[in-house]
């Protein structure tokens, strides 16, 4: 019986996300941090048994990082790896480099929430997260999917926002409900897909 194994891990936590600052399409390195947390992530798969036969990642050096250290850590530097810009973080427009709590400031705490969290509202010049569904969901359907449903194993190194577009799609999440799914830095989101590509189960490293 084929697996259907999809593994989601978020990036360990870059430079930006230490100084606290929108991001985006900007291209802020690993912090020593975030290298460990890549590490780890590749760590806790290892140990719990997981192998994978290709993975994915953005044109975005944090999220390649990670994934070059997990798989290190999982002892497969040579799995087939696919960057591809469709997976990168969504595009913070205006607001990407400003200091998170500089624009609570200027905007106010409840405009910001919105322009990190709402599902349609963007931030000045950027990608809202139904932006960034538009350009992910149709790379996971012609892309992604068909690995998984093929069984191969499949790794999947990306963002906070360009993941949550997915699982927003593999969880079943309303516009509501999205807002409060977070996503940590390098704690992996293990899949088991069925055949007609929903989800059979799910397990959070998180916790
Ligand atoms: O700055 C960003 O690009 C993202 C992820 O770090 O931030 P937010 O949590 O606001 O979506």
């Amino acid at each position: 019986m084929s697996e259907r194994l999809l593994v989601l891990v978020r990036h360990g936590q870059s430079e930006w996300n230490l100084k606290n600052l929108f991001t985006g399409w900007r291209d802020p390195d690993l912090t020593p941090l975030g290298v460990e947390e890549a590490k780890q992530a590749g760590q806790r798969l290892k140990t719990e048994g997981y192998q994978f036969d290709i993975a994915f990642t953005s044109v975005l050096s944090r999220a390649q990082k990670t994934l070059d250290l997990a798989l290190a850590e999982l002892g497969q530097t040579d799995l087939p790896i696919t960057r591809d810009i469709a997976l990168n973080e969504r595009d913070y427009g205006d607001l990407s480099g400003l200091n998170k709590d500089d624009a609570r400031a200027k905007w106010g705490e409840e405009q910001v929430h919105v322009w990190r969290r709402s599902y349609d509202v963007p931030p000045p010049g950027g990608e809202s997260l139904k932006d960034t569904v538009a350009r992910t969901l149709p790379y996971y359907v012609t892309q992604i999917l068909p690995k998984v449903l093929q069984g191969n194993r499949v790794l999947v190194a990306a963002h906070g926002n360009s993941l949550r577009a997915l699982i927003m799609v593999l969880e079943n999440h309303t516009p509501e409900s999205i807002m409060k799914r977070e996503l940590a830095t390098g704690a992996p989101v293990i899949y088991r897909l069925k055949a007609d590509s929903t989800v059979e189960s799910k397990i959070d490293l998180a916790g």
